[in-house]
């Protein structure tokens, strides 16, 4: 399939874009570049340089480029940037997404893979989480994901758009051999924090809130490895290239790991004893965020097989310690 990658140059989309090549597929990358990356688009592979909100250049896109479907990653995606800034992410999210379907109405392309969130189901009752589960989120950055949800539901119902929506729970762990990674500026995420701060280039991890429900008191995660949600990227395309009806999945390892038992491994994996300080929560945390991803499992055959933590957070080591400063090392 011709498929145009939205946020293509950014942190999933690049590890998806490389999965889809090898898979077979044509590969064209849309990207601001507001937080992704030159190189981490492979060679070969058409990198326009464009805002998804200026549609005369999606459009020109769609049509040059012959594109069959779409992979959507561009987004804001902090959240707790989300809670400070709500309106940078209604924008960037809502509408930006808004002009991109209008693009594709006007293109005739009818089939998107959205990337939504764990963070649409808020504070989840019980766990593991399942898609049929009530929709709930407690940050901004859930809500407009959420909101993008319903349209592409609205659309489906009167353009006759397939989509299939991918929450994913947290992505961490970088492409085998180490020659992609994560690299945001500003990083939040926890794991390269860790390995940063194991790096020594910051001073301390720190533990935002340990007064959690939880056994340990901080926040329990599901880390999923990049690789396998970008797999779970080509399936999802290839479903809809078939025919197939719209779909929500969630993607997760479907074990959860706290904070704290993060940080113990990642100690353990670099043999860096490095400084851990407790902080206050972070506004708009769930306590408890693990998956169930038997539908998909089920439906389209996925198989998680990279997602053990110890597994994630070597290869996330293999990338930091060979790109210290990211893909600035890489010019
Ligand atoms: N990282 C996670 O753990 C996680 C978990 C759940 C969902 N997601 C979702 O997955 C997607 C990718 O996340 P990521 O961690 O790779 O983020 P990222 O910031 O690395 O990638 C996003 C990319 O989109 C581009 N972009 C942003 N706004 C754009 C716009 N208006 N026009 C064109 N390009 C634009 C950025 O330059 C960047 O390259 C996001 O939609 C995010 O909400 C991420
Ligand atoms: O320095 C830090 C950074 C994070 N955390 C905690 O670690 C956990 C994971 O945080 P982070 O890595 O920032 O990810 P999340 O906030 O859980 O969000 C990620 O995972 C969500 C799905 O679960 C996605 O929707 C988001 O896009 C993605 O950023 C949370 O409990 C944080 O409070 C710390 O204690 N210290």
């Amino acid at each position: 399939m011709k498929l145009l990658v939205t946020g293509g140059a950014g942190y999933i989309g690049s590890h998806t874009v490389h999965e889809l090549v090898r898979a077979g597929h044509t590969v064209t990358v849309f990207d601001n570049l507001s937080k992704g990356h030159r190189a981490a688009v492979p060679a070969g592979v058409p990198l326009i340089v464009g805002d998804l909100r200026d549609q005369d250049l999606l459009t020109k896109t769609l049509r040059e480029h012959q594109i069959e479907g779409v992979v959507h990653f561009a987004a804001d995606s902090l959240v707790g940037e989300s809670m400070q800034q709500p309106a940078k992410y209604y924008h960037n999210n809502v509408v930006a997404t808004l002009a991109l379907l209008d693009a594709m109405r006007e293109g005739g392309v009818g089939k998107i893979v959205f990337s939504s969130t764990a963070a649409v189901y808020g504070e989840p009752a019980e766990w593991p989480i399942t898609e049929d589960m009530p929709t709930r989120p407690t940050n901004v950055y859930g809500r407009t994901k959420l909101v993008i949800e319903g349209m592409l539901a609205d659309f489906a119902m009167a353009y006759g758009l397939r989509f299939v929506s991918l929450r994913y729970f947290n992505a961490a762990g970088a492409l085998e051999g180490g020659a992609i990674g994560e690299d945001h500026t500003p990083e939040t995420h926890l794991v390269p924090l860790i390995l940063k701060t194991a790096l020594g280039q910051r001073p301390a991890v720190e533990i935002y809130g340990t007064d959690y429900p939880t056994p340990d008191g901080t926040c329990i995660r599901d880390y999923i490895h990049v690789t396998d949600l970008a797999v779970a990227h080509v399936l999802a395309s290839e479903h809809l290239a078939a025919g197939g009806e719209s779909k929500i999945y969630n993607l997760g390892s479907e074990t959860g790991f706290s904070v704290r038992e993060v940080i113990e491994r990642a100690k353990a994996i670099t043999g860096v004893d490095f400084p851990v300080r407790q902080a206050p929560r972070r506004a708009g945390d769930p306590a408890v965020l693990v998956a169930s991803s038997a539908r998909i499992r089920r439906e389209l055959g996925w198989q998680p097989v990279l997602s053990d933590l110890d597994t994630i957070i070597a290869s996330a080591w293999q990338w930091h310690k060979s790109h210290p400063q990211g893909y600035a090392d890489e010019k």
